[in-house]
């Protein structure tokens, strides 16, 4: 049987790393299994869902790079089936029209608590086979059996049971003409034709009578997986709502789509001590069933340490793309200057993102805003810089323009006026940037590109004479 997963977030709010994490493991476990992996949208929540939040989604997906399948796939959109599988259930006395006012309904409640019972629906039309009416207080309930227990081997969790005494009978359509959650997506689930149900454990509750339901519209039972909650610093599960920031964001922040990845994956599971996985591993190697039962924590210095792990070892090019929407936002014009991925070879030991690179690499696609006086006066303000600003012009005016020759020049500086490295290093840096701070002063120079770089040997000049 082909395996089919699905990611179904409600569109209520962005992506953030507690969604993700459920949407890469959903992926991983369909395409380790050679399956298929569906997005499905979960929008009934008519009052918080919005499209911006669909959109936002959708996005996130997109850059992590988790392909669907199929989808997305809408519940708004199929209205129409939920409405025709709940008559079906009605038709077959496995659910029932119920009446109650809201007043009536919060009595219940409330009589309920005062017993020290938890709140509950009485029953009081489950026998009464009341006929369809028009009526505000319209809703259709699940006849949830009374006898026995609900049993499933979740994939993460173990055996778990519930005794069907502790279901009452839910809700499946509202008063207002929609589903509720636990039906609309036993529905979709079955018409998905998915084979493993993999979520958060915030939904562990809702399982049992999702069961029940699948018993009731004689459909196969797929397998669950519930996955531990991630939880924020103080201990709290990560949520849109709250406490938690868009997986977005973390590209605003400068951060890889695989490092994140990457990160999730060993978040809640692991493979010995490995820490580097590429998606092609993670795949060969993810299996649900050992992903951990513990909540785990998030550590953004470790997703920093991988991100920097990645900008180091990728193929520069391969990065090109994402660094240059990193220049775009930083309103930087790439129109002149060097190319990105040649910026990314000088900066990728030196910085932990790529939104830190893109503020670096400003000195190389405009002109120089701001000088560092101390070290305009220190290293340009020497003896020994107006020689070395001339020197290093005349090499550098005729050399091959490429990291090692320039590289090369500065060698021959040193020696022609018997100087050390830093003598001679330190003030071309400042002429370049401004700064005594840059990457190597090959790639300093380099990436300033040969008219620029001699426009700004005669600019320190100036100044060095000033
Ligand atoms: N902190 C979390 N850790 C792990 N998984 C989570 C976390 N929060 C949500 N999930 C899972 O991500 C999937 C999508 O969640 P959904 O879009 O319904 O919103 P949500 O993030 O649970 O909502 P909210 O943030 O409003 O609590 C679900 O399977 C859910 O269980």
């Amino acid at each position: 049987m082909t395996v089919r997963t699905r990611f179904a977030p409600s569109p209520t709010g962005f992506l953030h790393i507690g969604g993700a994490r459920t949407a890469l493991y959903c992926w991983l476990e369909s395409r380790r299994r050679s399956g298929q992996f569906i997005l499905r949208i979960e929008d009934t929540d008519r009052e918080r869902s919005t499209d911006a939040a669909v959109q936002a989604i959708l996005d996130a997906m997109h850059w992590l790079d988790l392909d669907a399948d199929e989808g997305p796939f809408y519940q708004t959109r199929r209205l129409e089936r939920y409405r025709q599988v709940a008559a079906e259930l009605v038709a077959a006395g496995n659910a029932y029209y119920a009446y109650e006012s809201k007043e009536e309904i919060e009595a219940m409640r409330e009589a309920a608590m005062a017993k020290g019972e938890k709140p509950r629906y009485n029953g009081h039309y489950r026998d009464r086979n009341e006929p369809y009416r028009e009526d505000p207080n319209r809703v259709i309930r699940f006849r949830n059996p009374t006898e026995g227990s609900v049993v499933f081997d979740d994939k993460v969790k173990g055996r778990i049971e519930w005794a069907n005494s502790e279901l009452d009978d839910l809700v499946i359509f509202r008063s207002d003409g929609w589903p509720t959650y636990n039906f609309a997506v036993v529905v979709d689930d079955i018409d998905m034709g998915i084979t493993e149900v993999i979520r958060g454990d915030d939904h562990v509750n809702n399982t049992p009578r999702q069961i029940n339901i699948y018993h009731a519209l004689g459909a196969a039972v797929p397998e669950f997986a519930h996955l531990p909650m991630i939880l924020d610093k103080e201990g709290k599960k990560l949520s849109k709502r709250t406490n938690s920031v868009s997986v977005m964001e973390y590209r605003a922040d400068g951060f890889l789509p695989h490092a994140i990845l990457n990160y999730l994956v060993r978040l809640g599971w692991s493979h010995g001590d490995q820490e580097i996985f590429s998606r092609e591993e993670m795949i060969a190697l993810f299996d649900i069933a050992d992903v951990n039962k513990a909540a785990s924590r998030f550590d953004t210095e470790k997703l920093a340490w991988l991100n920097q792990h990645y900008l180091k070892t990728d193929d520069p090019q391969s990065l090109a793309a994402e660094f240059e929407w990193h220049l775009q936002r930083a309103g930087i014009d790439t129109s002149h200057g060097p190319a990105p991925v040649d910026v990314i070879v000088a900066l990728r030991d030196r910085v932990h993102t790529l939104k830190e690179m893109a503020e670096r690499a400003k000195i190389w696609y405009g002109p120089i805003v701001e000088w560092d006086d101390k070290a305009v006066a220190k290293h340009l303000g020497n003896d020994s810089a107006p020689a070395v600003l001339d020197a290093a012009k005349a090499l550098l005016a005729e050399v091959e323009w490429q990291p090692a020759p320039i590289h090369r020049v500065i060698e021959q500086v040193a020696a022609q006026l018997a100087l050390g490295m830093g003598k001679v290093a330190q003030p071309l840096r400042v002429a370049m940037t401004g700064t005594q701070v840059s990457p190597s002063i090959e790639h300093t120079i380099y990436l300033a590109g040969r008219a620029e770089a001699l426009r700004r040997l005669d600019h320190a000049k100036a100044l060095a004479q000033g």
